[in-house]
């Protein structure tokens, strides 16, 4: 989960201003944090509310590195952040309550729930079993020490002998039984930025072949933002490394600079366009002999997206968005268009700021080509990221444009452009006399796709996610 509020603790410690405590020690520590947490104007405003506005208080546009759950042990105070979350939950509950309604065995349904943090998922879980009046019993798995120090104490004072703990890896452990229904929440704002495909790849080895995952898919989007607060943040940061990274915001003031509608080429989609989708259980993979795929090339995944900017804007980076289906039609969603419908309220995920190295001017009336890689290698996932500008324009021939040289490039590079177009060609940049052409000449109308500007070649990921431990 990219957490909304991952990074609270970390900012609330920074900005707390008591004094030492009068006698220190061990327990000084631990009651220092209690009173933090107890006095945080953002939880207590989230506490008396819980809507999402209280609850992100302090939190617009403000740049936050992404979780990552797989490799790194989260704290308890950030499960306890994100379990103030009502929404998500009572989403999963439902979807675990209608596939045990819906479940057409006879016999006692085995739940597995993957990465189970300090326990809520395993009590909802109990709660749709108790729900469905179902003959049910829950492995819970977790790799992180400190949560499952949680999780043995609540099965000792609440779920007895209901749920059986397993710690370690999901990759790596063994199950005593297979699954009939596998749960998990390992999702990121992006959908699968926090590894979800890598670590429900392992996990598949313990569902039945007829069993089902919770969520069964899940697909990312992105839009073309502008932010000059958020693109001046990410690079006043002395880590070079900055302006290759996705980060978590909660976006404020910002501007989506597309909208619906096919463009002059007609080529161009919505306003937010789908990247890719992940599906599970997923069983094309080649496995070893412990039944864990082979390589990860299965999850690289990329998507070249057209966006119509209708007036002219600076562009600073890309805005990404998930959504999930956990079982038929309940699922989770932060795509702007549809998180009111699909999982109003919910307060786990802020979208994810992707930034470009430098702004790009984009002109109204054009069109802008996004290009975006899920990369990956056996040992670690990354995003690369790219855009590309082109403005079009009806009809036009040689004779009505006028044959231009670009002097810097030589004789042998010709430049094609309207009269129109001459004012925003920069004649010493080598990118803007690369000519597309969509559509055919001998179509009408015609147009000619002129490409006035690019970022970088790709913004690699600079802070890739490690698959291994
Ligand atoms: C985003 S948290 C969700 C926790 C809890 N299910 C909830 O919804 O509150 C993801 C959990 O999965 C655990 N996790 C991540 N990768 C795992 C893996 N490969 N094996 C076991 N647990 C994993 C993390 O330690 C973390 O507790």
């Amino acid at each position: 989960m990219a957490c909304s509020l991952q990074h609270l603790p970390t900012v609330i410690l920074s900005s707390a201003s008591a004094g030492q405590h009068a006698r220190g020690g061990e327990s000084a520590y631990a009651q220092y944090v209690r009173h933090l947490e107890k006095t945080s104007p953002i939880v207590q405003a989230a506490e008396r509310s819980g809507t999402v506005e209280n609850f992100a208080q302090g939190y617009q546009d403000y740049l936050q590195a992404p979780l990552q759950p797989l490799m790194d042990n989260l704290q308890s105070v950030t499960y306890q952040t994100f379990e103030q979350d009502p929404v998500k939950y009572r989403q999963y509950e439902e979807a675990m309550y209608h596939a045990l309604d819906e479940w057409t065995g006879e016999s006692k349904i085995i739940f597995c729930i993957a990465g189970a943090g300090r326990g809520p998922l395993v009590s909802r879980c109990l709660k749709a079993i108790e729900r469905s009046r179902r003959e049910a019993f829950i492995y819970a798995v977790e790799k992180n020490p400190n949560a499952y120090v949680t999780l043995q104490d609540r099965k000792a004072r609440e779920w007895g002998d209901k749920v059986q703990l397993l710690f370690g890896d999901m990759r790596f452990i063994d199950v005593p039984e297979q699954a009939d229904i596998l749960v998990s929440e390992l999702l990121g704002s992006f959908g699968d930025n926090e590894l979800s495909p890598e670590c429900l790849d392992g996990a598949m080895r313990f569902l039945k072949p007829d069993g089902i995952s919770i969520p069964s898919s899940y697909t990312a989007h992105l839009a073309p933002l502008s932010s000059s607060k958020l693109f001046n943040e990410a690079r006043a940061s002395k880590d070079l490394k900055s302006l290759e990274t996705p980060y978590v915001v909660m976006f404020q003031a910002v501007n989506i600079l597309s909208a619906e509608g096919g463009g002059l080429s007609g080529k161009c989609g919505p306003q937010i366009q789908e990247c890719w989708e992940f599906e599970h259980p997923r069983r094309d993979p080649v496995l070893n002999a412990r039944g864990l795929p082979k390589t990860n090339s299965h999850n690289a995944r990329s998507a070249k997206l057209n966006f119509y900017i209708p007036h002219a804007g600076v562009l600073h980076g890309l805005a990404g968005y998930f959504e999930a289906v956990l079982y038929g039609n309940i699922g989770l969603s932060i795509h702007p268009d549809r998180k009111e419908q699909v999982s109003k309220d919910m307060l786990s995920w802020f979208p994810l700021f992707f930034p470009f190295k430098e702004p790009l001017y984009l002109p109204s009336n054009s069109e802008l080509q996004v290009s975006i890689w899920r990369l990956t290698t056996d040992r670690q996932v990354w995003y690369e990221w790219h855009a590309e500008s082109f403005l079009s324009s009806p009809s036009v021939t040689h004779q009505d444009v006028g044959l231009q040289r670009a002097p810097s490039l030589g004789s042998a590079t010709t430049l094609f452009a309207t009269p129109a177009l001459s004012p925003l060609i920069d004649a010493e940049d080598p990118a803007f006399f690369q000519r597309a052409r969509f559509g055919s000449l001998d179509a009408s109308p015609v147009y000619e796709t002129v490409k006035i500007g690019q970022t970088s070649l790709h913004n690699p990921g600079g802070r890739s996610s490690w698959i291994g431990l």
